[in-house]
């Protein structure tokens, strides 16, 4: 089964855009489990332009699906992290000010970092994963560094889906069958839509998750939250 993450940070941007409460971050949360969601993610960024650091700890006691939490690992997403012990913690190389993300790790050339971080996540018994390209050599070393997966980042796909999907999917089917061969779980996101998703999994039914933040949120202003969510697990089948 191919685990949905609903990925809230715009649910945060919105209610950020006037202060107060409206709409209430963790009953959408709590609501898109209602509606079927495996999983919630949050990408809490240094600048808290919209997870906050509060919304990650009041999430956490009353989320009954998996918790994902995503970020480039600064000390203060650590103790974060640490303190929080989300099921799963995805490693993500943004920079503090990045309007979203657009790269996967370079595994290589981070070696050391990555081990030292996978190595407390790990002995804290957090569920790691690494957000890479599709790049054999990045998904060896994120094995080599210690990730239990490595999510792939989707947005290459998302924006050539459109001119042709064969070729769109083909460097992610090979991608998940090198994480496979090494043992890995595998997670994708980043633009995955009701346009691209069924046809990701469709070719690579051993993902284990995807999270799906923008597309989704903006398809609920026109279809519902839970509509939205009943179709993206739709997607999943
Ligand atoms: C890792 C990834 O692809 C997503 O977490 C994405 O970066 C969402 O972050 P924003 O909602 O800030 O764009
Ligand atoms: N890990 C990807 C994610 O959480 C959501 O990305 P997007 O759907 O907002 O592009």
């Amino acid at each position: 089964m191919t685990r949905l993450s609903v990925n809230i940070n715009k649910v945060a941007t919105l209610r950020n855009a006037r202060g107060g409460d409206v709409p209430n971050v963790v009953k959408v949360a709590l609501d898109c489990e209602d509606f079927g969601a495996d999983g919630i993610t949050v990408h809490p960024r240094p600048d808290e332009r919209h997870i906050r650091r509060k919304d990650v700890y009041d999430l956490r006691p009353l989320l009954r699906t998996e918790f994902n939490i995503e970020g480039y690992p600064a000390p203060e997403f650590m103790d974060l992290v640490l303190k929080v012990k989300p099921h799963q913690v995805t490693l993500v190389p943004d920079s503090p000010t990045q309007l979203t993300s657009n790269a996967g790790w370079d595994t290589k050339t981070h070696f050391d970092f990555l081990n030292e971080v996978l190595d407390e996540f790990n002995n804290a018994g957090i569920r790691t994963s690494v957000f890479v390209s599709t790049d054999a050599e990045m998904i060896e070393y994120a094995a080599k560094a210690g990730a239990d997966r490595v999510e792939l980042y989707t947005e290459p796909y998302a924006t050539a889906y459109p001119k042709g999907r064969e070729a769109a999917v083909a460097p992610f089917v090979e991608a998940a069958k090198v994480a496979r061969s090494l043992g890995l779980g595998l997670n994708a996101g980043h633009d995955l839509s009701l346009v691209n998703l069924n046809y990701f999994y469709q070719n690579i039914p051993w993902l284990d998750e995807v999270s799906i933040g923008h597309a989704l949120i903006s398809d609920a202003l026109y279809l519902g939250l839970e509509r939205t969510v009943k179709e993206y697990k739709n997607c999943l089948r």
